[in-house]
């Protein structure tokens, strides 16, 4: 019998990438999901990985992905809820729609596919099935500048909880918290150095330690309904 896929959502570049790459490595079929067609996801697809498309900004998006998702597998050994937009608050017309936005692939996108596709879990013969949510650091403590990615995120970290209840014994269900993790384009040394001193081991760790995180979660029979902090120690500064 073959091994069920993986689906990392949002799964084209940096820690959804890095995950995809490292599970495909230790023999998982992938399938990870993208919204913009582009060159790296020739090498993924190089690599085996399946690529579909998919975005998580309307519920028929959604919806549409499920579909091309069914068509694709039969069954899933897991599903890492990684899609995310790290948007800013919008102070003018447009705050509503860019929290509806936030909510919408924070929250509506791993609740319905989390629904839909648990008899694709269901389905899976291996010993055991995971769901896992990436959330934040921030959850615990808010955001001045992403009040709306923060709240939104703080969604997704409850429906941890609701779904491990709802989906035990026959699938685990937790969340990856990070805090700073690698940093983005344009993020200068004065950035950085700033970003380092806010965790107790002064470091932006890269996406390493969050493929060991899923790792442990992946391989751990009797871990549901928490969620890893993988933040060098910010709640110590
Ligand atoms: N990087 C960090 O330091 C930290 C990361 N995290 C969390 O870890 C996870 C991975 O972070 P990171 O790799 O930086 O994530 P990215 O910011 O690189 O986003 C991952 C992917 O999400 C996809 N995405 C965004 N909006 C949508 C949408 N509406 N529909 C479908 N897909 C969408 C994007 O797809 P595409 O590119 O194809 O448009 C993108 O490739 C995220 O959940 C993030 O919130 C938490 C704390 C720190
Ligand atoms: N989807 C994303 N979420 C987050 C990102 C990111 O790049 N994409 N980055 C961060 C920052 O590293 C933040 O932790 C710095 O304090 C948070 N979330």
């Amino acid at each position: 019998m073959s091994a069920s896929p993986i689906l990392i959502t949002g799964g084209a570049q940096r820690l959804g990438r890095h995950c995809a790459e490292r599970l495909r490595d230790d023999g998982h079929p992938v399938i990870i999901s993208y919204r913009r067609e582009r060159e790296e996801l020739e090498a993924l697809r190089a690599q085996g990985i399946v690529t579909l498309p998919a975005d998580f900004s309307s519920e028929a998006g959604i919806m549409d992905f499920l579909e091309r998702l069914k068509a694709e597998t039969s069954s899933l050994r897991a599903i890492v809820h990684n899609a995310s937009d790290w948007a800013p608050d919008s102070s003018g017309d447009d705050a509503g729609a860019n929290f509806e936005r936030l909510f919408r692939v924070h929250m509506l996108a791993p609740y319905l596919i989390n629904l839909h596709a648990r008899e694709l879990l269901e389905a899976c013969s291996e010993p055991q099935r995971d769901i896992v949510h990436l959330t934040d650091y921030v959850v615990q403590k808010g955001s001045r500048k992403h009040a709306a990615y923060a709240a939104t995120k703080a969604g997704l970290d409850n429906l941890t909880l609701s779904f491990a209840a709802m989906f035990a014994p026959k699938v685990q269900v937790n969340a990856i918290a990070p805090a700073m993790i690698m940093l983005n384009q344009g993020d200068d040394e004065a950035y950085a150095e700033k970003a380092r001193a806010k965790s107790a081991m002064e470091m932006i760790p890269g996406p390493g330690v969050i493929y060991q995180s899923l790792r442990y979660l992946l391989d751990n029979r009797f871990v549901t309904g928490i969620t890893l902090p993988v933040d060098g120690g910010r709640h110590l500064r």
